[in-house]
């Protein structure tokens, strides 16, 4: 086993008389870099076991290893302080009597080499320089919680957990904060645990992805290993989609379009609005299984802007008895349509087979 990972292993039961009560039963190796989501509807059990890796849930046999640290196991079980790790909640707990600043500075004293260039390049990553004399009451909600992003990098955490941090911001809000997030992913190294029920959120952060149901992991891996089937997991059919890093390569004035290349070995392009990136830029993108359909032939008069060819590559059930999911792959990509049971057979779609992908709609997720 090498040392860059995670592994968390819980098992816990929590009893209840009014209900059946929860179990949590998880075994986890994870990647020990990048945005891990956990994610799956209301009471899953995400945030107790995000606690169990804390150390704030009790669970006597439970086992947690961070990047080769060992937090708990048979022998050791260290108190949540020794664990060198950091918390952000849903509504960030800033002292209130303290300026942002002194808020910060607050934190850089729990942390082991307290240097004041890590202050600064944490405030200047996180947009904080003009705030750092206010106090937290003086703050947006948006502002409260990039304070409390940098309070919890400052420590210089090994594992920073963060239990859906976007969940009390309005939909402007969210998106006023989620580019702090794609910042702290590209500028630090530190594994995030990020616990979240919005699809578009862990489609745009995570690199992992979790799916928790009734306190089991239902899947877990890559993005685009999890994020095409999340149909099966979770009954969220109209999400199975799959995201792809694509680079604006050409723009089109006349029409306001821009053209995307798929990935960087594909010539495989797509047609989007343009919301005036420029040519170069990296753009995640999302493709609902949903919004893709197959037609056997090029249909030229078609609305459709985008049909690619390509190959037919597998079946995958749907949780709708009526619905499939093709794989289709277009050169080195692979994307999914979402069509009927009767589409299947009326087109008498084969594995190996050509055909046209006719893409409805794109979504832009950062
Ligand atoms: N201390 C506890 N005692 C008893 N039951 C608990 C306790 N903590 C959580 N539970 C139960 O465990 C289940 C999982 O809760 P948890 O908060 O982990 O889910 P979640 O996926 O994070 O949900 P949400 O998205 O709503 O925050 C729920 O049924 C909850 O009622």
């Amino acid at each position: 086993m090498t040392d860059s990972h995670i592994q968390a292993r819980f098992k816990l039961a929590f009893t209840s008389q009014a209900q059946q009560g929860f179990n949590l039963d998880v075994d986890l190796y994870l990647p020990g870099k990048g945005i891990i989501a956990l994610f799956g509807h209301s009471g899953s059990g995400k945030t107790t076991l995000l606690r169990c890796m804390a150390g704030l849930q009790n669970c006597d046999k439970g086992l947690m290893q961070v990047n080769g640290q060992v937090w708990q196991d048979g022998k050791t079980n260290l108190a949540t302080h020794k664990r060198g790790l950091s918390y952000v909640f849903q509504e960030s707990s800033l002292l209130a009597h303290l300026s942002v600043k002194a808020n910060l500075l607050y934190a850089l004293k729990r942390a082991k080499q307290r240097s004041a260039q890590n202050l600064a390049q944490i405030v200047a990553m996180m947009d904080l320089g003009d705030l750092l004399n206010h106090h937290p009451e003086q703050l947006s909600g948006g502002e409260r919680q990039r304070v409390a992003i940098a309070r919890a990098l400052l420590t210089e955490p090994s594992l920073l957990l963060m239990d859906e941090p976007l969940a009390s911001l309005d939909i402007n809000r969210k998106q006023e904060i989620l580019p702090y997030l794609e910042k702290l992913k590209h500028n630090t190294k530190v594994p995030v645990v990020y616990v979240s029920h919005d699809i578009n959120e862990v489609a745009r952060l995570a690199d992992y992805v979790v799916v928790m149901q009734q306190g089991k992991v239902m899947a877990a891996g890559d993005l685009n290993e999890v994020l095409p089937h999340i149909s099966l997991f979770v009954g969220m059919a109209e999400d199975a989609s799959v995201v792809l890093d694509t680079a604006l390569i050409a723009k089109d004035p006349e029409w306001n379009l821009i053209q995307v290349k798929l990935n960087q070995t594909t010539d495989a392009c797509l047609w989007l609005r343009d919301s005036g990136e420029a040519i170069g830029t990296t753009m995640r993108i999302r493709l609902q299984a949903k919004d893709v359909s197959i037609s056997l032939s090029e249909h030229q008069d078609s609305s459709i802007v985008n049909r690619l060819p390509a190959l037919v590559q597998a079946f995958k059930p749907d949780q709708d008895k009526a619905m499939v999911l093709v794989e289709l792959r277009l050169d080195d990509c692979i994307i999914m349509a979402r069509i009927t049971q009767r589409s299947l057979s009326h087109l008498k779609l084969e594995i190996g087979m050509q055909v046209w992908a006719q893409i409805k709609s794109v979504a832009i997720v950062s």
